[in-house]
């Protein structure tokens, strides 16, 4: 089975509110997009597709993919004005048996994991990893705290999201067909099951997944690289 690796690098990053795209914001003197690129690479992951703002692809060619050695990156093509845009525009060069779509924000991500993800996925044909939340969850009611939700019946999603490749490429065809910018489509699970009678299996994911959106956040990330494989 041979496997495709979408690494979503296009977006604006208006929650790191920094000058730079938070993609590009260096850790250890290596743009997050390297870790997530090493950690893929290093995968039994086959090929590799990076999605970038159209204006990024040279840099990302010349100053990532080419300067650090990334050979399994067959194309490099332009995102889209929404994440699943982006994701779209990554599955039209997507080729093989199965897909990972992942965030470049989540540069935390472990080899592990996305072995894990492709071994699932070759059973189930559709995967996400998750985690239980840490904190008591409310929905919000206004200014007020609404019901508490037992914490135990909910997951946070992470990424890779992995698919078999017809099955997410008929989803996304199905979606476009659609009012989709109503959808409020945040992820590509959400895809699956909406335009398909796929469920979509959860397998544990790795709290230090952690996608990089506010400024704090590479913070952490800095700390775990600092950690090494201590955690
Ligand atoms: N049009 C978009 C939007 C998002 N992404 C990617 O999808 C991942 C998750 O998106 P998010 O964390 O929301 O990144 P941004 O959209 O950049 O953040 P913000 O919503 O704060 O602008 C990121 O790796 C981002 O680069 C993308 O490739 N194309
Ligand atoms: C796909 C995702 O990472 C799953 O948790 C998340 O939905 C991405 O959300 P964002 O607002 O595009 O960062």
């Amino acid at each position: 089975m041979r496997s495709t690796a979408i690494i979503l690098a296009a977006g604006s990053g208006k929650r790191f509110s920094a000058k730079k795209k938070k993609q590009f914001v260096e850790l250890f003197d290596k743009p997050l997009l390297y870790y997530s690129l090493k950690a893929f690479s290093e995968s039994n992951t086959d090929d590799i597709i990076v999605v970038t703002s159209k204006d990024d692809i040279d840099f990302v060619r010349e100053d990532i993919v080419k300067k650090y050695g990334f050979s399994k990156v067959k194309s490099i093509v332009a995102g889209g004005d929404e994440r699943y845009d982006s994701v779209y525009n990554g599955l039209k060069e997507a080729t093989g048996d199965i897909c990972l779509i992942h965030d470049s924000a989540r540069a935390m991500i472990s080899v592990e994991l996305i072995n894990r993800c492709i071994e699932e996925t070759v059973k189930y044909r559709a995967v996400v990893p998750a985690v239980t939340p840490k904190d008591t969850i409310r929905v919000r009611d206004g200014e007020f705290g609404g019901e508490t939700i037992d914490r135990n019946t909910l997951c946070i999603i992470q990424t890779p999201q992995c698919f078999d490749i017809a099955l997410i490429k008929s989803a996304f065809e199905r979606l476009y067909k659609t009012d989709y910018k109503t959808l409020g489509i945040t992820d590509d699970a959400m895809v699956v099951e909406k335009f398909t009678d796929t469920k979509v299996r959860l397998i544990e994911g790795d709290y230090k997944n952690i996608k990089v959106t506010t400024p704090e956040d590479i913070v952490i990330a800095k700390a775990f690289l600092d950690a090494g494989n201590f955690l």
